[in-house]
């Protein structure tokens, strides 16, 4: 059954406020995990749109050496590729003070995600449980992690009861392979965010707010399966 709204939106002016807002959630909530146990875990998405937030979050007053940084999903490029998710964090979060975090990625080296599916898995096995925080972002076909519209796996990526942590995926819209995240390890986050910005993913989200098929705009797995509505934070 769905929520009256699946959805709690926040707004800002711009990318920046958006930014430095969506930093201090993610610190907040990692600095809460660390009072509680010490250590604290961080899945973040790639994609253009992270640029700012995660500048934002490299600097904030953190101990870092506690923290554990993934992705939410991974093309599956070596770090050479402008393509790679995991190029992205070291560029734009391992910089600074948060450099001191111990860095997980999710592509292997080996020749595609299903070859590596086993060694990634094995890897992921030392990130404190659940995570910390969960970072989503959302493409304007309503894809989020790598849960594509039409992805050979989808069904296994987004199965609430799924048991694999991760499932590799392939899409004619993903261009490249890649490795992705399943579903109860995204949403079982004790912080879970989405971050969009401008008017086409904002009317792609209330599109899916609506009820309707998961296939079709799989973000909609997340807000069904998600423990409380959706934090969103926008701006146009
Ligand atoms: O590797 C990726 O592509 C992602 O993790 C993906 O799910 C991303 O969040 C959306 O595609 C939005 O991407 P943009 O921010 O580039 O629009």
């Amino acid at each position: 059954m769905r929520r009256p709204s699946p959805i709690a939106l926040a707004t800002y002016a711009d990318a920046a406020a958006l930014a430095r807002a969506l930093a201090a959630h993610v610190a907040e909530a990692l600095r809460a995990r660390i009072a509680r146990d010490g250590t604290a875990s961080l899945a973040v998405s790639g994609g253009r749109t992270p640029v700012r937030f995660l500048e934002a979050l490299s600097g904030a007053p953190i101990d870092w050496s506690r923290v554990a940084v993934t992705l939410v999903d991974e093309r599956w490029v070596p770090e050479s590729s402008e393509r790679s998710n995991a190029a992205l964090v070291r560029r734009h979060l391992l910089d600074g003070p948060a450099a001191a975090a111990r860095f997980v990625p999710l592509y292997t080296g080996d020749p595609t995600p299903e070859a590596g599916l086993a060694a990634a898995e094995a890897r992921i096995t030392s990130l404190p449980a659940p995570f910390s925080a969960v970072v989503l972002g959302m493409g304007d076909d309503g894809h989020t992690a790598s849960f594509f519209p039409g992805a050979e796996a989808l069904a296994d990526a987004i199965d609430p009861a799924a048991t694999a942590p991760l499932v590799a995926v392939r899409a004619e819209a993903a261009g490249e392979p890649r490795i992705t995240f399943t579903l109860p390890r995204l949403v079982s986050a004790d912080t879970l965010l989405l971050h969009i910005e401008g008017m086409g993913k904002r009317a792609v989200l209330e599109r899916a707010c609506a009820p309707g098929d998961v296939a079709e705009l799989p973000i909609r797995a997340v807000l069904d399966n998600a423990r409380a509505p959706l934090d969103v934070l926008w701006c146009p």
